[in-house]
């Protein structure tokens, strides 16, 4: 099925919001979400750092290092072949020179073998994102809801509410597509505002929680499948309830444990006739002659 649908690039990425096709993204973490994402026809995939809340068990992105991002983005790269896939550099990674950045986005572009990176911030990274792009790494922006920075923003609360918060979103959009970046998130933008920034931008946007008017949209991939996560912001719509069909399921098999109904014959291997017989036989034999 894949194999008929050409890969994105940044090229195809960008002229998809000219022509008005929307872009659909979802997280993966590892090598069966990505490829059920995959094959489910997702134009992106993004290896974020949310990983260290839905995955990890942390309370928040803060924790998450490189070689975390690093782990988890080879299995995503192995589980889909044909996807876009983008990773989040991590928290306090893009923010000392310029050199330990290029360090830190070379190590996961290559180890990870993702095909761009994303970065949390407007015109205060802006250098950071165009150095990594001359040296020929895609950037994807972040900016409202930034969680990296959540310790001072004071909580994960919708950005850009007030006039001055939203000319500074509106300054750092701007910023981003000067630096070079070929698409920026939008997380918690009021609908308004995020389809401002849409008009005024010639790269796509992708929102969470940011409204209709976004190029594209991304939700967490527990979030949609409602998979044992620990959040559940207004913005998220789930499609399915798989934790609970997981833990029916899990329920079952420790019942039948219990209850000697698993494994059933047709759970079992089998001797061939007689060889059991023969190893009693030789056995005992053993036990009347010992040495
Ligand atoms: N599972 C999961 N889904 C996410 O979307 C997500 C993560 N984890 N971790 C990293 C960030 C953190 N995000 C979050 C976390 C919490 C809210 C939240 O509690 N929102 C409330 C209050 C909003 C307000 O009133 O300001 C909401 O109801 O939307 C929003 C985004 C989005 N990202
Ligand atoms: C929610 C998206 C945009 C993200 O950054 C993540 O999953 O880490
Ligand atoms: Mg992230």
């Amino acid at each position: 099925m894949s194999d008929k649908v050409k890969k994105l690039n940044t090229s195809t990425i960008r002229r998809m919001k000219v022509n008005r096709e929307p872009i659909a993204m979802i997280t993966a973490y590892d090598y069966p979400s990505a490829k059920l994402a995959q094959e489910a026809g997702a134009d992106i995939l993004l290896v974020g750092d949310s990983l260290g809340m839905v995955v990890l068990g942390y309370d928040s992105t803060i924790p998450v290092t490189l070689e975390d991002m690093i782990h988890h983005s080879k299995a995503v790269t192995r589980g889909a072949d044909h996807c876009f896939v983008v990773a989040d550099l991590p928290f306090a990674t893009y923010h000392g020179s310029i050199d330990r950045t290029i360090a830190n986005a070379a190590r996961l572009m290559q180890e990870g073998r993702v095909h761009a990176l994303k970065l949390e911030g407007g015109a205060e990274i802006a250098e950071h994102v165009e150095a990594c792009v001359r040296a020929g790494i895609p950037v994807m922006g972040h900016i409202g809801l930034t969680p990296q920075s959540v310790l001072q923003l004071g909580g994960w609360k919708i950005q850009g509410k007030s006039l001055e918060q939203a000319e500074k979103l509106v300054q750092d959009a701007k910023a981003l597509e000067q630096a070079g970046a070929f698409s920026i998130v939008l997380e918690m933008v009021p609908e308004e505002l995020a389809a401002h920034i849409t008009e005024q931008l010639t790269i796509p946007t992708i929102g969470i929680g940011s409204g209709r008017y976004c190029d594209g949209q991304v939700l967490v991939y527990h979030d949609v499948l409602n998979y044992a996560t620990p959040i559940k912001p207004r913005f998220v719509k789930q499609y399915a309830d798989i934790g609970s069909t997981v833990q029916t399921a899990i329920a079952q098999y420790v019942s039948e444990v219990k209850n000697r109904k698993f494994p059933g014959e047709e759970n079992v291997y089998h001797n061939d006739e007689g060889v059991i017989d023969q190893l009693k036989h030789n056995s005992s034999a053993g036990d009347e002659n010992p040495r």
